[in-house]
């Protein structure tokens, strides 16, 4: 059609209901947040996000995004406060972005999207380890942050820089002594709800945790992301952008904020 390379079966959100028919259960992710819907509930605590940077570990392409992994075995980067009672480990991070600055994020507010958004994956540590905890209904909380177009972001450098050895998918190299906090946005507001992984299998695990305040992102930072491929290296390579997965219907869901 054109020349241009259809996009695979997995690849495409409409699809996924075929294989995976949770994709049109009741609490799916990401949505569209609408702040002035969102019911401030002074009963939230601060998000508390205590991470030891010795425990990243490697940078993988893993064909869909590229994901920072980190050692979970015991709680040296962990996540407690916020919605969320017990603790939940830091398992990895990754992106969504957008062929163009004009869209690129999962969540939307009031419409809008950002050129990219930023998950940080982590477990419920009442369960033995990520694979038992992927598909419980209180398995998963992913801190989402919204990336916002301007100044070039220092921190963000650090993890671009390393596209050229991740540049297909099955390929990746060390990353160590990284700082996720570094990734975040001076105030934690957040908006929170309960939802699921964005990407098959789509469990509803997934308390989300959506921060308000993006961080920034420079145009050519965001050429970087569109420099890896969705192709392994003996594959006619295919740009790695448009991993996002559009709003889904919010179905009756509340979205509480912890701000007013
Ligand atoms: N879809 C996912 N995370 S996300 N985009 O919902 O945060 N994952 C799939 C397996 C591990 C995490
Ligand atoms: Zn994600």
């Amino acid at each position: 059609t054109g020349g241009k390379v259809e996009k695979g079966q997995c690849d495409r959100p409409d699809k996924w209901a075929e294989n995976f028919p949770v994709a049109n259960g009741p609490r799916q992710s990401p949505i569209n947040i609408i702040p002035s819907q969102a019911q401030f509930d002074s009963s939230l605590k601060p998000l508390k996000l205590q991470y030891d940077p010795s425990v990243s570990k490697d940078i993988l392409n893993n064909g869909h995004s590229f994901q920072v992994n980190f050692l979970d075995d015991d709680d040296s980067a962990i996540l407690v406060g916020g919605p969320i009672s017990g603790t939940y480990r830091l398992k990895q991070f990754h992106f969504h972005w957008g062929s163009s600055d004009d869209k690129g994020s999962e969540h939307t507010v009031e419409g809008i999207k950002y050129p990219c958004e930023l998950h940080l994956v982590h477990w419920n540590t009442k369960y033995e380890n990520f694979g038992e905890a992927v598909n419980k209904p209180d398995g998963l909380a992913v801190v989402g942050v919204f990336l916002k177009i301007g100044s070039a972001n220092p921190r963000l450098q650090k993890v671009l820089d390393t596209f050229e050895e991740i540049k297909a998918k099955g390929q990746q190299t060390t990353f160590m002594n990284f700082d996720p906090k570094h990734l975040l946005p001076a105030t934690l507001n957040y908006w929170t709800y309960e939802g699921s992984l964005t990407t098959p299998p789509l469990f509803e695990s997934v308390t989300w945790i959506v921060l308000r305040d993006p961080i920034s992102v420079s145009p050519a930072q965001m050429a970087k992301f569109r420099s890896l491929l969705f192709s392994s290296e003996d594959e006619p390579p295919r740009c790695m952008c448009d991993n996002y997965r559009p709003p889904q219907p919010i179905k009756g869901r509340k979205v509480r904020a912890n701000f007013k």
